[in-house]
């Protein structure tokens, strides 16, 4: 049966994302409910939905192991988790963390834009657009819940949260480093941040690829919490009641005014942005560039 249907939803993150066709590539995700909590408890292959306080909240954990790179099975299952959870009115907040130790997402995964063909690569780069506009004008309160090394597309992520708690350890260390695997940042990417830490501190931190250990973090304002790694979920859940003490649609109005300007730049521009990530992307300088990042990464561990 395909995912869609068995979801009872129209799903549109599946038909965008032309994932549809996919199905059998997720391997059945099944969307168990059970437990106490009925159906709002539910989990795919990469990701869990478990309930977090007082039926109002979820709290989606990435798990993808090892490191919760944003693969296209991933993307489709998450966004599709997503749009449930945007569908169910009794959900007014989502937290988001991982479920991989150390580690909260360590981006787009390589291996999507390394060696594949041009059709791939758009369709790849079509799903995380998706991924940034759902979850950049989602009407739910989201609250990151950084527990561990939260490099480019897993900053991305995050920036696209209305609050951002890191957990303070060595490993957490998040930024958009895209420059120093010889890539670059898009726009939107780009846009995210500054509406974040401002200009300045974009400019440096994109030509730098910085990944900021947590007290630079806190203190640039790319995260708004810096707390202990055994409290990281427990704060997120304090900070999502102060923000659903504000009436939905008030903050929801207000989050929309201050978002849909960024969102629309991409939104008037998809296509055209999916060319020149496939341009870029296929170019043999920027696959050398990725190849040896790859091999680095290998060699790290030997
Ligand atoms: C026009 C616009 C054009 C382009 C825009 C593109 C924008 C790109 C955005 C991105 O997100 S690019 C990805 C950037 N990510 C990174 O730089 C992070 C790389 N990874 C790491 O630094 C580390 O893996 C870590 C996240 C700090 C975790 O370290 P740890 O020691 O725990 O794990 P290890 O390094 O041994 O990795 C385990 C395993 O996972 C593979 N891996 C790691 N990251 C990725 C990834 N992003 N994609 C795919 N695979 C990844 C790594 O190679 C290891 O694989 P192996 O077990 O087979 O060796």
């Amino acid at each position: 049966m395909a995912l869609a249907v068995r979801m009872r939803v129209p799903c549109r993150a599946l038909l965008c994302a032309g994932a549809q066709l996919r199905g059998a590539a997720l391997g059945r995700p099944e969307w168990a409910a059970g437990g106490g909590d009925g159906a709002r408890r539910f989990a795919s292959l990469r990701v869990l939905v478990e309930p977090g306080a007082e039926g109002r909240v979820a709290v989606m954990k990435l798990k993808n192991p090892p490191v919760n790179s944003l693969s296209l099975d991933f993307l489709t299952e998450f966004l599709i988790s997503l749009e449930k959870l945007e569908n169910d009115k009794a959900f007014r907040g989502v937290v988001i963390t991982s479920d991989c130790p150390n580690v909260f997402s360590a981006g787009l995964d390589l291996r999507e834009m390394y060696g594949r063909n041009p059709g791939h690569y758009a369709e790849y780069w079509k799903a995380v657009q998706e991924l940034w506009l759902r979850l950049y004008l989602s009407n739910l309160v989201l609250v990151a819940a950084i527990n561990g090394s939260c490099p480019a597309g897993g900053c991305l992520m995050a920036l696209t949260s209305d609050v951002r708690i890191l957990s303070d350890s060595p490993k957490s260390v998040i930024g958009l480093n895209e420059t120093l695997l010889g890539i670059v940042a898009p726009f939107w990417f780009k846009d995210t941040l500054v509406n974040t830490i401002g200009h300045r501190a974009s400019e440096r931190a994109l030509q730098l690829g910085l990944l900021f250990p947590p007290a630079e973090a806190l203190q640039v304002g790319l995260v708004d919490h810096v707390v202990p790694e055994d409290q990281v979920q427990s704060m997120a859940l304090s900070v999502m009641a102060h923000w659903l003490a504000i009436p939905d649609h008030a903050r929801q109005l207000t989050k929309a005014m201050m978002r849909k300007a960024t969102a629309d730049r991409l939104i008037k521009q998809r296509e055209a942005d999916i060319q020149n990530f496939v341009s870029f992307i296929s170019r043999d300088s920027i696959q050398k560039s990725l190849q040896i990042y790859l091999e680095k990464l290998k060699q790290k561990k030997g």
